[in-house]
């Protein structure tokens, strides 16, 4: 039987999942990257595809926008096999010394959002990536030599909320930057045992919600599927 939000089948969905937030991102890695990609799943938007990428089964499933999406698509993942999710999103600078189009590798992610708090019940916690997965991003972008940063991101529910003082606060506690799933992908990760991790391309800076030129947003987000597919392979 299908899960209700992926209408997927066992056998459709790969070990290895790329998670973007953007269904067209999604059928644009499909189409950029995946020999032999097929579409297994449309409702509600939550776009998957599964291909091959050096000859290894990868799919990529879109999460929609937030953490609560995130958590649904990827106990639904789980259930239908998947064993590694490795976000590729995009996120707003908190850090001056992030550029546009850079690439973020996620050693941590604050959880600002509420579904991270509510599977906690309230408990403090501090959610990790797979060190696995987070040691093959880095030196996937070492070794293209992408403009990368490493280190905590946070994850929240409000993208109009923040502020640039806000996130000048939390950059003193070493916040690069602020997206709005990977907190829930990590935990996750932890809680059903699956590898889990995230890295990210700088698509504008809080308190500005204008984009990057979409060139260097184009290019950033190639850069980054390129060093995801590559870590993918490692684990
Ligand atoms: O580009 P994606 O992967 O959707 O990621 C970021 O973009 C959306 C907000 O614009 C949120 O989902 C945030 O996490
Ligand atoms: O949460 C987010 C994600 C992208 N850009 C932002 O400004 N905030």
């Amino acid at each position: 039987m299908s899960p209700i939000h992926v209408r997927a089948k066992e056998g459709d969905v790969a070990e290895r999942v790329l998670l973007p937030g953007d269904p067209y991102r999604a059928e644009w890695i499909a189409k950029t990257f995946l020999e032999g990609a097929v579409q297994y799943a449309t409702h509600r938007g939550l776009w998957g595809y599964t291909g091959r990428y050096k000859g290894v089964p990868v799919s990529v499933q879109a999460t929609g926008m937030g953490a609560p999406s995130a958590a649904i698509v990827a106990e639904e993942l789980i259930t239908l096999g998947a064993r590694v999710l490795l976000r590729v999103g995009t996120c707003g600078a908190a850090d001056e010394a992030l550029a546009p189009g850079d690439l973020v590798i996620a050693q941590g992610a604050v959880p600002l959002d509420g579904a991270t708090r509510q599977y906690l019940e309230g408990l403090p916690y501090a959610p990790l990536p797979d060190p696995l997965l987070f040691r093959a991003l880095w030196a996937q972008a070492e070794a293209k030599g992408y403009p990368h940063h490493v280190g905590l991101i946070a994850t929240e529910d409000a993208f109009y909320a923040t502020t640039p003082e806000g996130a000048r606060r939390w950059a003193r506690y070493g916040v690069l930057a602020f997206e709005m799933e990977a907190s829930v992908l990590f935990l996750l990760g932890r809680m059903r045992k699956v590898k889990a991790g995230t890295i990210l391309t700088v698509s504008n800076r809080i308190g500005d919600p204008e984009l990057v030129p979409p060139e260097v947003l184009g290019e950033g987000v190639r850069r980054m599927v390129e060093v995801a597919l590559e870590a993918l392979l490692q684990v």
